[in-house]
């Protein structure tokens, strides 16, 4: 076990233990005020780059299950994708001791295995104090007697070209109902489960694919959640203009989480700007706009979407209850909607799940309405033979 310290550029500087890959990283430092659901947190790609600081004072008591099991659909059982996003952690307290029946190992194995620096000891409450104050700021951990890393801005890369899939893949459900094409900037395995257990084979397409030529041969797109400043996805931006754009496709149901709702709302010509610190945390209210409903979410963000920028036919569909931040918005005509907060959960609460049964009927009704409608019938410029495809994310 070395000492170890957490330095906030411009900012204090913490000791306390190492007790994770023994690795000086660097990063953005953000504060989830999540109790429960590190396994999932940390394997979430949005997470890509930054060194997450838990206020939850006691962390690991549970262990960390199998990064290899996987259901009936081939998704991981337990994780977000097969690997830790983020650089390092920062608790106040780790629990050497872990217990649970889906344990397989401790969180300090796993973060060995996985090059995830982590330390001990910190007083957790001066850190999220400090970036409250300051807002987000660049982290870093710094291993006793190992040269430090270099300060590292995550927000000036494109973090998704790292973690989306390189080739497309499909994940097949059991009724085969709906088709769905998804696209993937850093996907949690939890919303491709939301898809296909509601029984949608889906298709998940690199970000950067060119998805206006195939969207004709589905039912749907949803576009994922993922890292970084969504104005760094430009590629993905442009080709979400062309399909919004495209009149044989003014029918067609979208849903976007997340990084893939701030697309959405730049494609459509809307704007983002980045938050003092973030949301991240499992219990956060937004109220639905058309119903006065308040929904308790699962969050991580960084970046929001300027509703009173949003163009003519869009309309905020949730507002955040603590920071009035927009949490989602809706098209007027079309069958297209998208939320900042997460309702695939994972962790966090299942309030929200009724939003894909909100997708799906679109689905169901986008595909009544190709059955009566010729010109929808039209065959995609692009012929893809989704049984050809690979069945889990290729890395
Ligand atoms: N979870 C996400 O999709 C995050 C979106 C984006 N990277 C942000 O920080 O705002």
């Amino acid at each position: 076990m070395s000492e170890a310290t957490f330095s906030i550029r411009n900012g204090p500087t913490f000791k306390g233990i190492s007790f994770g890959a023994e690795k000086a990283v660097a990063g953005e430092a953000v504060f989830t005020t999540s109790l429960v659901g590190y396994p999932e947190s940390m394997s979430d790609p949005s997470y890509t780059g930054q060194i997450l600081v838990f206020t939850q004072p006691l962390i690991g008591n549970y262990g960390v299950p199998s990064s290899e099991a996987r259901d009936q659909f081939n998704l991981l059982r337990f994780f977000e994708s097969p690997h830790a996003h983020v650089v390092g952690i920062i608790v106040a307290e780790y629990a050497y001791e872990y217990s649970h029946w889906t344990a397989v190992e401790s969180l300090g194995s796993w973060c060995k295995r996985e090059g995830v620096a982590a330390v001990t000891g910190v007083d957790t409450r001066e850190v999220v104090q400090y970036l409250r104050e300051q807002g987000s700021s660049l982290g870093r951990i710094s291993i006793q007697g190992q040269k430090d890393a270099e300060w590292i801005d995550p927000m000036g890369v494109n973090l998704v070209a790292k973690v989306t899939t390189k080739h497309p893949y499909h994940v097949r459900s059991a009724e085969s109902k709906y088709n769905v094409a998804l696209i993937d900037c850093g996907v949690k395995e939890n919303i491709v489960r939301c898809l296909v257990t509601r029984g949608a084979n889906v298709t998940v397409f690199p970000y950067d694919y060119k998805i206006q030529n195939v969207a004709q041969q589905f039912d749907g797109v949803f576009i994922s959640n993922g890292p970084g400043d969504p104005g760094s996805c430009s590629t993905t931006i442009l080709n979400l203009k062309e399909l919004l754009q495209d009149e044989r496709l003014q029918d067609l149901p979208i849903f976007g989480i997340c990084l893939g709702h701030q697309l959405l709302a730049l494609a459509s010509g809307g704007s983002t700007h980045k938050l003092k610190y973030g949301n991240r945390a499992h219990n956060i209210p937004a109220m639905d706009l058309t119903t006065g409903q308040c929904h308790i979410t699962s969050q991580n963000h960084g970046y929001a979407v300027d509703a009173a920028s949003l163009p003519k036919d869009w309309v905020p569909f949730f507002i955040n209850l603590n920071d009035q931040s927009n949490e989602g918005m809706i098209h007027a005509k079309r069958p297209i909607f998208s939320t900042q907060f997460h309702p695939e959960a994972k962790g966090g609460p299942t309030d929200s799940a009724v939003l894909f049964d909100k997708y799906f009927n679109e689905l169901q009704q986008f595909i009544s309405k190709k059955q009566s409608d010729a010109k929808l019938n039209a065959t995609s410029s692009v012929a893809l033979k989704v049984e050809e495809l690979p069945t889990q994310r290729v890395l």
